[in-house]
């Protein structure tokens, strides 16, 4: 089954580039306005604003992306034989070296890439876009690079916040970007047992919607749900809202297919197998470095016949984390947990654009609770189990000494959980810095690895002259322990932007790592991470990965940039 088209993602931002009038980029890359991102006033009430500058020692001012068409797009260095056998494997139509591609597949979403492309720099854009339309067809693409000497940068949904996309090359080769929006369609669908066989480029609605048809779903929802893709998502190791419930998007893979320079690999065999180490785990967060996913085979659930989601508040952080840590040892597990840490709850209840804010200011003004931490916890299936499993996760939280604050609460914070990356676009207008990390520790480290990255990042972002707004909250949760997801704000440092932030990233990765925290819990490695994977896995790790690297990629043209350090 062909999947509808897919929308594409404005260029200096979030949101599909022509959605809503202020979003779109007066038609095309080559028009001659910036993306235009609603005040931020609009976005934020006066209260929010005010905290801010309170917090930050900022004064808004305005700081809109140069007009597209003043983005720096160097020449493509793409020969134009190397361009012709191109096209002659792929069909004219599918290789692309015109300045509205190249941008369109500049970079990812992070801060530092949303920074470049609003300063007018795309130097990390593509020499050529390229889409393949099969398994065989990006076998032998890969096949073509390594004869040309060409990267080739696999590209999903361009989501990426850790510098998946950036091409870094050391040799400084032309690089093309491997679009899969081809290779959309779902497949197969065995419902007896449970498994869906879909394209690397299907996203997460459009293969919602076909699941529902018949009753199924995946369950996979990410804050970036509605751009990323399956490729991307098995390529991350991404990890969903629900995972807590549903698994990582490693659990959802029962298979797939790796198209590399030396061939294709055919991995997993559901439902379960002793044949070996499991070499799916090897393409699991390749991130393009071993090859291409062109296939993947996924589990999927019944389609939840209710869903139930609440919030409920602990007095303290240390209180919030022991009555998690205790569902979690007796299996008492929502689907969807998010804990928030003080200075995010307090920020909950001042974003009062949105109706769940109110409703959390009037819940905890009649429990006569202070603000706390915001507890929210989903559960979805069958309405039996839904019941039960809530009953005995409330005697669990009550037991912690959390309050119940009500469905409306929950219900609120569901209606917008993709609302964040659109809000980011108004706070980069008016001048500040907002970006976000993660990482994972067991239940003993967490508390530690907390302090330590909002530490680091005070002191960094203070030693500037910056006084930042440091928010975290516990989102994805296991048995031994669960990962932390940290929102950073600050005033932007007008003169030196990208050296503000590199330096507060890098004092809170050395300081999560001492701490006892992963380097990365769903946002993968990247060219972001790649210095410190050694710090993880360790030298002979590296090495191990760097011998699979050279068997299936001996000319080093797969996503070079990323995973493994220089
Ligand atoms: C606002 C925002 C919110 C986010 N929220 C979450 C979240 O809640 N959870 C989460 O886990 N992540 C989140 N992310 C990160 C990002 O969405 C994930 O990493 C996602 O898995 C990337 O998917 P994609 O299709 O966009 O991949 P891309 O960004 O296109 O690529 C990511 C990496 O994977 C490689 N790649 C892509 N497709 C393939 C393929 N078919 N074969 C081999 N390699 C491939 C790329 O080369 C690149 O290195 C968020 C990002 C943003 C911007």
């Amino acid at each position: 089954m062909a999947v509808p088209e897919q929308p594409e993602l404005t260029i200096q931002g979030w949101g599909p580039r022509d959605a809503t009038g202020t979003r779109a980029e007066d038609g095309d890359a080559g028009g001659v306005e910036a993306s235009a991102f609603p005040d931020l006033a609009e976005v934020l009430p006066k209260a929010a604003r005010r905290h801010l500058s309170r917090e930050l020692g900022w004064t808004p001012r305005r700081t809109p992306p140069v007009p597209v068409t003043q983005i720096r797009l160097a020449p493509s260095r793409l020969a134009e034989d190397g361009r012709l056998r191109l096209a002659e494997l792929l069909g004219e139509e599918h290789v692309s070296t015109d300045r509205e591609a190249r941008l369109r597949h500049a970079g990812g979403k992070s801060y530092l890439d949303l920074l470049r492309r609003r300063e007018g720099d795309a130097s990390d854009a593509p020499d050529a876009v390229v889409r393949p339309g099969s398994t065989a067809e990006t076998a032998a693409l890969l096949a073509l690079c390594s004869e040309l000497g060409v990267v080739a940068v696999p590209f999903g949904g361009g989501t990426s916040v850790v510098g998946g996309l950036s091409g870094v090359d050391a040799d400084d080769r032309p690089s093309i970007s491997v679009d899969l929006g081809r290779m959309t369609s779902v497949h197969a669908l065995d419902v007896a047992s449970s498994l869906v066989t879909v394209g690397p480029g299907v996203r997460g609605p459009t293969l919602e919607e076909h699941l529902e048809r018949h009753g199924l779903s995946l369950g996979h929802l990410p804050q970036s749900w509605e751009f990323a893709t399956m490729g991307g998502y098995a390529a991350t190791r991404s990890a969903g809202q629900a995972s807590t419930g549903v698994g990582r998007f490693d659990d959802l893979v029962a298979g797939l297919t790796l198209a590399t320079p030396s061939g294709v690999l055919e991995l997993g065999s559901p439902p379960a197998s002793a044949a070996g180490p499991d070499l799916l785990g090897l393409a699991l967060g390749s991130e393009g470095a071993l090859g291409v996913i062109t296939e993947l085979t996924l589990r999927v659930r019944p389609e939840p016949r209710t869903r139930h989601y609440e919030g409920w508040s602990f007095r303290s952080w240390e209180a919030g984390l022991a009555g998690l840590q205790r569902m979690a040892r007796h299996d008492l597990l929502p689907d969807v947990v998010r804990l928030s840490d003080p200075d995010e709850t307090r920020a909950e209840l001042l974003d009062g654009s949105r109706a769940g804010a109110s409703l959390l200011r009037g819940s905890l003004r009649l429990r006569r609770r202070a603000a706390g931490c915001l507890l929210v916890v989903g559960w979805e299936g069958l309405p039996a189990a839904v019941r039960a499993r809530r009953r005995a996760a409330a005697s669990v939280l009550r037991g912690a000494g959390a309050v119940r604050l009500g469905r409306r609460v929950g219900e609120a914070w569901r209606r917008h959980r993709y609302a964040a990356p659109y809000t980011r676009d108004s706070l980069l207008d008016a001048g500040l810095l907002v970006e976000t990390l993660e990482t994972a520790a067991t239940w003993t480290a967490l508390p530690t690895v907390h302090d330590a990255v909002r530490g680091a990042l005070r002191e960094a972002l203070g030693r500037r002259g910056k006084r930042p707004l440091v928010m975290s909250h516990v989102s994805h949760v296991y048995a031994t322990g669960a990962s932390l997801y940290v929102t950073v704000l600050a005033d932007r440092d007008d003169a030196l932007p990208i050296q503000q932030w590199l330096s507060a990233k890098r004092a809170a990765t050395d300081a999560l790592l001492s701490a006892g925290g992963t380097l990365t819990h769903h946002h993968a490695v990247g060219a972001d991470h790649r210095p410190w994977l050694e710090r993880e896995v360790g030298p002979l790790g590296v090495e191990v990965l760097r011998a699979v690297k050279q068997r299936l990629d001996p000319r080093n043209v797969c996503n070079p940039g990323v995973l493994l350090p220089d």
